[in-house]
């Protein structure tokens, strides 16, 4: 049985004890070597979610409703491999994707008719999950700056029946100079550390990490967000998220833009669905952050979710 304690590197064990209270890290220690349930969402741009729920019943999945959204559910980890083999996987009629992943585009809220960025968007996940919200009406504009990603993004673009979206091979750190003030929405699930989907299963998810990569990521964090924000409309709305456990890459960047652009932006509440959640922090390491960042909130892992955190902005003036 591998252990966490072990397996993974001592400067994240450390990092996560100083963070994490002693029920929060077994929860967390636990996430790194469960088999989850695999999640799914229906894709509404193809098919009904009876039709596609009676369809995979009829072939026997024992199909759970997640409460909260109703095109996503849940079947056991045995039945994964064989849901990858229905029609409707192969159809692009269902999406497997995991249930944290679902909150930031749920949160986006984005609405048919607006115009909407996601600047980070491969492989592609949340921006179908905004263009089915957007029941494929309106501009979604979905940046991706890695070559063989931008064209699995467009693959399941294409898979899913996506005919609103712009795909745009870019950096995402120039979007906002190119575009000021284009969009009424915008994500930005930013690349990150990616802490939160370690598995003791596979050491290639965790023998890269270091504190240096993390202040690297951060650095790009910050710059990816400053750049989401020029490209906001004023008024318009904005996600933050990533699936990193670091305050480096998580309150430190937002804590960054809101002292940056304090006259222009700032963090709104966020209702969750669930209770499996702490508020950002305001410490860390010699550091304090503004008291707003308790409004940003972190996903706790459970058996079912993958750690998150996330955050809703609002730009009120031109910055
Ligand atoms: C967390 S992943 C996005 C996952 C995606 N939103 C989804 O739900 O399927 C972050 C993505 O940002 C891309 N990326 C890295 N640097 C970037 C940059 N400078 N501009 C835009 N995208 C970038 C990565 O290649 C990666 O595909």
């Amino acid at each position: 049985m591998l252990s966490p304690i072990t397996e993974l590197p001592p400067a994240f064990l450390e990092k996560l004890s100083l963070l994490l209270d002693e029920t929060q890290l077994e929860q967390v220690l636990n996430s790194f070597s469960v088999d989850k349930p695999t999640t799914f969402r229906i894709n509404t741009l193809k098919g009904s979610i009876q039709d596609t729920t009676d369809e995979l019943r009829s072939a026997q999945f024992n199909l759970t409703p997640v409460s909260w959204l109703p095109t996503a559910f849940h079947i056991p980890p045995d039945q994964r491999r064989a849901l990858t083999e229905t029609d409707a996987f192969y159809q692009g009629r269902i999406y497997i994707q995991n249930l944290s992943s679902m909150v930031a585009p749920f949160l986006l809220a984005a609405q048919p008719g607006e115009t909407v960025l996601d600047l980070a968007a491969a492989p592609g996940g949340k921006t179908l999950q905004i263009a089915a919200m957007m029941n494929n009406q309106g501009r979604l504009s979905a940046v991706e700056a890695v070559k063989n990603r931008f064209f699995k993004l467009k693959a399941n673009l294409d898979q899913q029946g996506t005919s609103m979206v712009k795909t745009y091979l870019t950096d995402g750190r120039s979007v906002g100079n190119k575009c000021p003030e284009m969009f009424d929405r915008v994500l930005l699930d930013a690349p990150c550390s990616s802490e939160a989907r370690f598995s003791l299963l596979d050491s290639s998810s965790w023998e890269h990490w270091s504190t240096r990569k993390v202040s690297e990521v951060a650095r790009k964090q910050k710059r990816l967000l400053q750049s989401a924000l020029t490209s906001l409309k004023v008024g318009g709305l904005m996600i933050y998220c990533t699936c990193s456990f670091s305050p480096e890459e998580n309150e430190h960047v937002v804590n960054h833009l809101l002292k940056k652009y304090s006259s222009c932006v700032s963090l709104e509440p966020i209702e969750l669905p669930f209770s499996n959640t702490m508020a950002g922090i305001t410490h860390w390491q010699n550091k304090t952050y503004a008291d707003a960042l308790t409004q940003s909130r972190r996903i706790l892992p459970t058996n079912i979710m993958d750690g998150f955190f996330i955050c809703k902005l609002r730009k009120h003036a031109s910055c």
